[in-house]
């Protein structure tokens, strides 16, 4: 069976599910496999593979994103446990510049996302131990490191749960807005 391709609202983001093989003992499926992406449209050379355990529900990891020229493209999925994952589309010139949309990936639902250079990128965990796994085809770059306000009231993100009691990084507190923020991408440029 060929990849299933979702398209969202977002330009170029897509869900992505792959043929899960279930039976007595639980299920098989192949979260990636190079020819059958490819053959889907999604032809990345991944080279660096990452892992995260959310211990609680309300973990808020985001806004992320790296600058040019150290844009990452990300292939993200939920191994166990289930999260609400956001996308802000940074690219200036694009046609959704500055929208937001969000995709509940789950180890039920077993979606993947495909997550374009020049979006910033966050999820919140809905359950206990969230281990959340991915693929980037660029390497990790401190210094490119940047992130936006998960709660900018300019973008309106509409978080599932109340951001009261959130389980944060100190640095995911204090982003700048997507308007402050430090921003070099240009739609149709990266
Ligand atoms: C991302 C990354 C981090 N690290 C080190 C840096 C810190 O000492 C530690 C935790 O990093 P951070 O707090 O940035 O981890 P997350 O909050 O999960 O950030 C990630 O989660 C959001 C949702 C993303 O989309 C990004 O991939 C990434 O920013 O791991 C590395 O050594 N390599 C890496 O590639």
């Amino acid at each position: 069976m060929p990849i299933k391709i979702i398209p969202t609202k977002l330009k170029d983001v897509k869900l992505v599910e792959t043929e899960v093989f279930g039976d007595h003992r639980g299920f098989f499926t192949e979260t990636f496999t190079r020819n059958k992406f490819e053959e889907a449209g999604i032809d990345f050379d991944f080279n660096q593979d990452n892992q995260s355990l959310s211990t609680q529900p309300g973990v808020l990891r985001g806004m992320h994103y790296q600058l040019a020229p150290y844009t990452q493209t990300k292939l993200v999925r939920v191994v166990t446990g289930a999260v609400y994952d956001v996308l802000v589309d940074m690219r200036k010139g694009s046609p959704t510049y500055g929208e937001w949309e969000g995709y509940l990936l789950s180890e039920y639902n077993h979606r993947q996302l495909l997550v374009p250079r020049g979006f910033a990128h966050g999820f919140m965990t809905l359950t206990p131990n969230v281990n959340f796994a991915y693929k980037v085809d660029g390497y990790y770059e401190p210094k490119a490191d940047r992130g936006i306000a998960f709660d900018d009231p300019e973008i309106g993100i509409e978080w599932p749960m109340s951001l009261d009691h959130l389980v944060m990084s100190e640095k995911d507190q204090h982003h700048p807005t997507l308007a402050e923020a430090e921003n070099n991408f240009i739609y149709g440029e990266i």
